[in-house]
């Protein structure tokens, strides 16, 4: 326990408030163990979603994640823990309704009830994620869309829930810091290639994600020129 608490209250101020907001206020009786597992869950995740942000974007000109791009791609990885109650009658309510991740990347844990659909290319049609043992999935974002000047589309997802059997998912979202300046990156641009999107501050961003949010809208009209 003792190794646990040095551990927490290493971490920056900025970070341990985080941790306390999202895993203490809403499980209170959530112990150190816990966020010990989630602290481990993302140091253990965060290099791997780099790997993939690096095989994503070597065809476009990035071939290494160094330090002055890792604020942009990966400066803050957030998790979430979503739990969808089972309900008697599915058709009549979402457990997520449709929605793209702000994120660069999402890693997304599911366990085995499914309900995970994501849309395809064509026309109205969503397919059904089937959970797979030891797998996650990895969702596209809208920051890595504007970022490859939509090179990479964010993928619209959303989470059907079940008559008799609970759900839990975990999304490790990969964000940018809040204080960066977002936008497509130049060296994604070919040569005389107009950007899509304008350069935003990240904090602005979420500002309008946020307020977006309940439309169920994407957030891409905020940066488009
Ligand atoms: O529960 C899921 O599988 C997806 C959750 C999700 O889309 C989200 O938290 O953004
Ligand atoms: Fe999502």
């Amino acid at each position: 326990m003792e190794t646990l608490l040095v551990k927490f209250f290493t971490l920056t101020l900025n970070y341990r408030a985080i941790k306390f907001h999202t895993l203490l206020t809403k499980f209170p009786t959530l112990s150190l163990v816990y966020i010990y597992q989630v602290l481990e869950y993302q140091k253990w995740a965060k290099p791997l979603a780099k790997k993939l942000l690096e095989v994503l974007l070597k065809g476009l000109n990035v071939n290494e994640i160094d330090e002055s791009l890792e604020p942009l791609l990966m400066g803050t990885v957030n998790i979430n823990m979503n739990y969808y109650p089972p309900c008697p009658n599915p058709s009549i309510t979402m457990g997520a309704r449709r929605h793209c991740d702000g994120s660069c990347i999402t890693l997304l844990f599911q366990d085995y009830t499914g309900g995970l659909y994501v849309r395809g290319t064509k026309g109205d049609n969503w397919i059904h994620v089937n959970p797979i043992k030891g797998a996650l999935a990895v969702n596209i974002g809208e920051l890595l869309q504007i970022m490859s000047n939509d090179r990479y589309k964010s993928i619209e997802h959303c989470v059907a829930v079940d008559s008799s059997r609970a759900r839990i998912s975990i999304p490790l979202f990969v964000n940018a810091s809040l204080d960066s300046v977002i936008g497509p990156f130049p060296q994604m641009l070919k040569d005389g290639e107009k950007p899509v999107y304008k350069h935003v501050l990240h904090s602005d961003y979420w500002d309008y994600f946020y307020r977006k949010r309940p439309s169920g809208k994407g957030s891409l009209d905020f940066f488009k020129i």
